[in-house]
């Protein structure tokens, strides 16, 4: 019989990709044993530290994940590798529903064959949906617009079934808009195909755009333009090692969104980056994005009851700072080959 007491390695699936990387810069800093297993489709690694054990595979390879529960002795799970472009998934929603909800699956078939009973998922604001009223509670409908937020949704709906039969027990997190970097500068966003509003203002910033497009500002806001709750990536990263310490301590299943319970608009955004880097930014009115809704922000009440997690990167400033420090990094790095 294995002796389960011994078994406190933490597995991070997608421990090369972005949020993920700093998940595992939080539990390394915390002097906790980490193994990675991420195929590199979008991760880098370089993203992680060289003492940490990176397995180079698919997590939906039953076999090849077996192995490393067993081999690392891994207590828990936490579960980034996924694919997550929305607009890619509308394209290729059965690519999403595979990597995203198929790969979940067979994961937590190797958890549960394996014994190891404390799981920790990324889900996602997305799985909201066009929300009817904000700040957004977990009790709030989830009816995602998208075939991205149903692979998560689909997910979440797996854990809460394995829980009620199999004695797992997960902690969901609903990420709201997820920004910023390292502030020791170990790590940051790297995807090949920027998306998100702050990776393409950094990059406009340091000269890789020539411009930003503001999509629609005649959104029902203040200014016309979306309002989105923007969480430092670091703060993130805390907020999964205090659902690790919650279910070590033998917590049961909690979903909880991820954000700062603060909104701010893609003006907003644009005018700190604006502010932080002294000069005016080119900037073009576009038409409305497909699937955005007006205003996403999380009510984090929930949250700061029942994890032991208190934010301390929760500025805008901040946010942007981190995130232009990376992307001058990302480019000089470049320059130097
Ligand atoms: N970035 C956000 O704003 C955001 C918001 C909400 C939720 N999330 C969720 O957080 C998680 C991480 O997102 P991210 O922004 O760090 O993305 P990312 O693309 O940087 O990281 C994903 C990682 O998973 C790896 N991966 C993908 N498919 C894999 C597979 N089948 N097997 C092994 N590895 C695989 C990639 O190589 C990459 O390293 C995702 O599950 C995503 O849905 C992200
Ligand atoms: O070039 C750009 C990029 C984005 N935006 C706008 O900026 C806001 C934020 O857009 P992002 O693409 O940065 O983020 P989303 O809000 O679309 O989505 C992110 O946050 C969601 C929850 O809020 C989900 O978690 C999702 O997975 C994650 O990608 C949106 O209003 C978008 O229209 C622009 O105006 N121009």
């Amino acid at each position: 019989m294995a002796d389960l007491t011994s078994r406190n390695t933490v597995l991070v699936t997608g421990g090369a990709g972005y949020i993920g990387s700093h998940v595992v810069l939080a539990l390394r800093d915390g002097g906790r044993p980490v193994v990675v297993v991420d195929d590199l489709s979008s991760g880098r690694r370089a993203a992680v530290p060289p003492e940490v054990a990176l397995v180079e595979g698919d997590v939906g390879d039953r076999d090849l994940i077996a192995h490393v529960l067993a081999e690392h002795r891994v207590g828990t799970v936490m579960h980034f590798a996924g694919s997550i472009v929305v607009p890619e998934s509308v394209e290729k929603p059965l690519d999403y529903y595979r990597n995203n909800t198929a790969n979940s699956l067979a994961l937590i078939e190797a958890c549960h064959r394996a014994g190891v009973e404390r799981f920790v998922f990324s889900s996602t604001a997305a799985v909201y949906g066009m929300a009817e009223s904000t700040p957004i509670d977990e009790e709030a409908p989830t009816r995602p617009i998208n075939p991205y937020g149903r692979s998560k949704l689909m997910t979440e709906w797996m854990l809460a079934d394995a829980a009620a039969a199999h004695g797992l027990r997960a902690v969901v997190l609903r990420y709201f808009n997820v920004a910023g970097a390292d502030p020791q500068g170990r790590s940051g966003q790297c995807t090949r195909v920027a998306t998100h509003l702050l990776k393409i203002a950094a990059q406009a910033a340091t000269g890789q755009r020539p411009e930003i497009q503001i999509y629609g500002d005649d959104y029902p806001t203040p200014d016309g333009t979306c309002v989105r709750d923007y969480i430092h990536v670091s703060d993130l990263a805390a907020a999964h090692v205090a659902a690790l310490v919650h279910l070590e301590a033998g917590g049961d299943s909690r979903t909880l969104n991820c954000g700062y319970g603060r909104g701010y608009s893609v003006r907003e955004v644009l005018d700190m980056v604006e502010t932080v880097l002294g000069r005016p930014l080119p900037t073009r009115i576009g038409p409305r994005r497909a699937g955005d809704p007006p205003a996403l922000v999380a009510a984090t009440a929930r949250i700061g009851r029942e994890l032991d997690w208190t934010p301390r990167h929760a500025d805008l400033r901040t946010i942007v700072e981190t995130a232009l420090a990376w992307e001058r990094r990302l480019v000089a790095d470049a320059v130097a080959g």
